[in-house]
């Protein structure tokens, strides 16, 4: 099994960086130097035949490392010309040894926008203009050279992170697209999760040499999981039966959202569930039984009727379509007196934050899987405070409520209390109804099969991810929460 990588924040990096130079004993021009042949080698393998090259370059050592880039194309005869954003006589350090290096390689560097071709299809944006070095909004200058990058057809390589583009959270307005990233020393955890996916296209990571005690001493922000390194669940054995494999309870479904209570009591069959109960308003049972008739059905009107169907189940998932009336408060105040691990989703997250019900529980034992917008509502606060810093926002949910956090969106969080894991999977197709719902049918469906919490919720998030992903090779407009269902079973043996 892989072993999770470590995504930093920018000013671990910045740590890696000291120590890495102190422990090479070689002066900062040299690293600065690694990375420009890094991203060079990168360059060269990825486009060959490149017919020209432009590089971005900034003020800081971003900028340092185009110009390495600079020079070493103009070394091996690839037109380059260079545009500075920041004169080269205000350049300081490494950068400006780095500007030095590529002039006497005869590198053209401009310092006005307008000067510069036009790039056709067949020239490569080289992006160095920012790295972990930003921070705030965009300067007027950067962002017109930005929107320049922007509007060049050809193909962009961006040096250690896409300009404009958070190295911390992931947070971009104005931003590169790049093709592929080449990243330095630490992976930087905002290549991961908000919109850096969608900028950095192929993420290529380069060492530089670091030494495995830098890794040891500097804490990373985030351990990233991908499908090597995520526990499955165990073969089973032939003398099986199946109360061996779980028996969740989905409790849901008010009037007007029956299905979603369906559809997580369907996820849960799909992932191996032994049994599944069903409590919901009696006019959905018809319905569920005649889509699911392997699932156990039961009518509640009230809290009370709920009360004896508390005692079979190994796992309880309470929220899907639970809606906010008083039977819902009812509902989700016995399920939550419950001794079986619980998950916890949808409108019973948001009656939790309204703190009526189940006010002050803690519990290490459940499995709360908020989307933004719930948990702002858990954290009393925004939603663009929740996006602003997802990886805090995770991690502040489990601190109020103990257990683990599952935070949705386009890389999952799963707060614990041994730290934050990512995943990313899945795709914009995915964005639509009911998918949330079978998440947390699967979560329980792995819980309810043994797995410890964190296990269930990491392999859950990957597996219902990676359903949507082949799910989607059918398009991914138009996907439905359903059309995972088969899926989901292929892939969780
Ligand atoms: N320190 C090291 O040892 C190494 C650093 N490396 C490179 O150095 C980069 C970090 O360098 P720096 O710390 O100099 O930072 P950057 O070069 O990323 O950014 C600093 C520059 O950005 C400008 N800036 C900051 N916020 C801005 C905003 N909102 N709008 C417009 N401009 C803004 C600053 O004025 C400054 O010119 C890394 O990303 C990496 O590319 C690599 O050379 C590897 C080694
Ligand atoms: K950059």
């Amino acid at each position: 099994m892989d072993t999770p990588q470590p995504l930093y924040s920018a000013e671990s990096v910045r740590e890696l960086d000291r120590q890495t130079i102190a422990a090479l004993e070689i002066p900062s021009i040299r690293l600065m130097k690694r990375a420009g042949r890094a991203a060079f080698k990168h360059l060269q393998a990825q486009w060959p035949d490149i017919g020209r090259i432009q590089v971005f370059c900034g003020g800081g050592n971003n900028g340092g490392d185009g110009y390495v880039v600079a020079a070493l194309a103009a070394q091996k005869k690839i037109p380059v010309t260079v545009y500075a954003c920041t004169e080269p006589d205000k350049l300081k350090g490494d950068a400006h040894e780095a500007c030095e290096y590529a002039r006497r390689e005869g590198v053209q560097v401009l310092t006005s926008l307008a000067e510069l071709d036009n790039a056709d299809g067949n020239t490569l944006i080289v992006d160095a203009l920012l790295g972990t070095g930003f921070s705030g909004a965009l300067r007027v200058d950067v962002a017109h050279a930005v929107e320049r990058i922007e509007k060049s057809p050809g193909p962009v390589l961006a040096v250690d992170i896409p300009s404009g583009l958070s190295a911390d959270m992931g947070t971009a307005d104005l931003a590169v697209h790049a093709d592929m990233t080449v990243t330095f020393i630490g992976r930087k955890l905002g290549l991961y999760c908000g919109r850096g996916p969608a900028l950095c296209g192929e993420v290529q990571f380069e060492d530089l040499g670091a030494p495995a005690q830098a890794y040891c001493d500097v804490d990373a922000a985030v351990h990233r999981y991908t499908a090597e390194g995520i526990k499955r669940l165990p073969v089973r054995a032939a003398d099986t039966f199946k109360n061996q494999f779980g028996h969740i309870l989905i409790v849901g479904g008010d009037s007007g959202f029956g299905g979603a209570a369906l559809m997580a009591a369907q996820s849960s069959a799909r992932a191996g569930a032994g049994l599944i109960s069903l409590a919901t308003r009696p006019e959905h049972l018809s319905a569920a039984l005649t889509r699911c008739p392997e699932v156990m059905a039961h009518p509640v009107i009230s809290g009370q009727e709920l009360e004896p169907l508390l005692d079979g189940p190994s796992v309880i998932a309470v929220g899907p379509g639970l809606g906010r009336s008083p039977w819902s408060e009812q509902l989700l105040a016995r399920a939550g007196r419950a001794e079986v691990p619980l998950v916890v989703d949808a409108d019973a997250l948001n009656i939790l934050s309204e703190g009526r019900v189940l006010a002050g529980v803690k519990r290490n034992d459940w499995v709360l899987t908020p989307h933004v917008g719930e948990a702002a509502r858990l954290l009393g606060c925004d939603t663009d405070d929740v996006l602003a810093d997802p990886r805090e926002a995770a991690a502040a949910v489990q601190e109020k409520f103990s257990g683990v956090v599952i935070l949705k969106g386009a890389g999952t969080l799963i707060a614990h209390d041994g730290g934050v894991d990512l995943i990313n999977s899945g795709n914009p197709g995915m964005a639509s109804g009911g998918m949330g719902d079978l998440l947390t049918g699967i979560v329980a469906a792995l819980i309810g099969q043994h797995l410890p919490l964190v296990e269930a919720a990491r392999l859950a998030v990957w597996l219902h991810g990676e359903a949507g992903n082949r799910a989607a090779e059918d398009g991914q407009r138009g996907l439905l929460a359903t059309d995972l269902l088969p899926w989901i079973r292929r892939l969780v043996d």
